[in-house]
């Protein structure tokens, strides 16, 4: 089966890719040397939908799970999810011996990896994602966690999962909105590592939703790549995964959680990277109009609805882990393929690179 291995010493694990794999998910946990009973983590979209394969497929491995579901959308990412959740796998007579499975996207993933890290002090969970996002991007690399009115992801923790099972055959029910925003991660990894990735994605025909196992493969050894030299972002490495999130996250906290898709808020977010690694990096024209192009490609948003204002995305902006002592760590691109984080970036540079967004393409 095709997997890509992340080496992370003692907390090293698989992702394994492959078409039809969830009614095997009980299985291939066993293989993985995963013990204990199962708390499964959805949301109801999701579980609606694939929830009833994975529990058959868990029972028949022996892990007698339960289920708990939480309501679809980013506003399931806070403290209080994790505390009823917690309390629920409690009541379930889960302890440390259980392990949490997470089923969904980038927001179940985050939420559930977070809960597996504090309930009883911490136990093994396994990412099983159903978006694109989170099959390219969230369920790799252990960062996990949940917002607060802020800013995002401000509370956390790393926490590696034992292992990730990607099936794309559960893409096949994304809603068009969410098939479209997962390519903003694609197209950014295309943007910092595999400039030639960026024709293979032009190549791609959205209308035939069309999400190639291979594609889905090469992003995640892109990350894997990235997360085995510099797991805990102290190394200035990690941070090029962040491309597009500083302003993009600025905005997603800008309006009400969940009214923006996280890949909707990162395109914006790319768009206003572009524009200042042309000003302060040198980027070509023509590698910003490629990587924009891609953007486009997918119909994800690259300007700025009026009614979010400046200000109020400065302000998210700032509670921005990337600030260390007022200064912030930017990622630019010198080229497509090749990304830096820069302290060149001033705050008077943030508010034209977002100003920049209400302008037509
Ligand atoms: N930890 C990381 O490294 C990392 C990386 C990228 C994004 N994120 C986080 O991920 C979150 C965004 O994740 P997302 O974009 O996957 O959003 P999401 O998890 O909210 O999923 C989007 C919508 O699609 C629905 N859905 C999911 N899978 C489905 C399926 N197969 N069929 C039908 N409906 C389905 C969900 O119910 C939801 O309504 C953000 O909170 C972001 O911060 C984390
Ligand atoms: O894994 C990473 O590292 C990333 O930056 C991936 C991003 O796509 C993701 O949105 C991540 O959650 C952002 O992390 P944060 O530390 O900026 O909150
Ligand atoms: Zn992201």
């Amino acid at each position: 089966m095709p997997t890509t291995r992340v080496d992370l010493g003692d907390r090293s694990y698989d992702v394994l890719v492959e078409k039809g794999l969830l009614s095997q998910a009980g299985q291939a946990i066993q293989q993985a040397g995963v013990r204990g009973r199962a708390a499964v983590i959805s949301d109801a979209n999701v579980s609606r939908h694939h929830g009833a394969k994975l529990l058959a497929s868990l029972e028949a491995a022996g892990f007698a799970p339960s289920l708990h579901e939480v309501p679809a959308g980013e506003g399931s990412k806070s403290m209080s999810q994790v505390e009823e959740l917690c309390a629920a796998m409690a009541e379930a007579k889960h302890d440390r011996r259980s392990f949490v499975v997470a089923l969904g996207g980038g927001v179940v993933g985050d939420l559930a990896g977070f809960v597996a890290s504090v309930f009883y002090r911490g136990i093994p969970f396994v990412q099983i994602p159903t978006t694109i996002v989170s099959q390219v991007d969230s369920s790799v690399g252990g960062k996990t966690g949940v917002n607060l009115p802020q800013g995002k992801n401000l509370l956390g923790a790393f926490h590696q999962p034992a292992l990730v099972i990607v099936d794309p055959d559960v893409l096949a029910t994304l809603p068009d909105r969410e098939y479209r925003e997962g390519y903003a991660e694609v197209i950014k990894h295309a943007a910092i590592r595999d400039a030639a990735m960026i024709a293979d994605i032009a190549a791609l025909d959205p209308s035939t939703r069309e999400v190639p196992a291979d594609l889905i493969a090469r992003n995640i050894a892109i990350k894997a790549r990235i997360v085995e030299v510099d797991e805990h972002e102290t190394k200035g490495i990690r941070a090029l995964l962040n491309l597009g999130h500083t302003i993009g996250h600025g905005i997603e906290a800008a309006v009400p959680y969940g009214s923006m898709l996280h890949g909707e808020a990162i395109s914006l977010g790319l768009r206003a990277a572009l524009y200042l690694s042309e000003k302060r990096s040198g980027l070509s024209k023509e590698d910003s109009a490629k990587i924009l192009g891609l953007l486009q490609h997918f119909r994800l948003p690259l300007i700025l609805e009026d009614q979010i204002t400046t200000e109020q995305i400065l302000h998210k902006l700032g509670r921005d882990k990337k600030f260390e002592a007022g200064k912030i760590r930017f990622v630019l691109l010198s080229k497509a393929g090749d990304a830096f984080v820069s302290d060149a970036v001033t705050a008077e540079d943030l508010q034209e690179a977002i100003e920049h967004l209400r302008h037509p393409l």
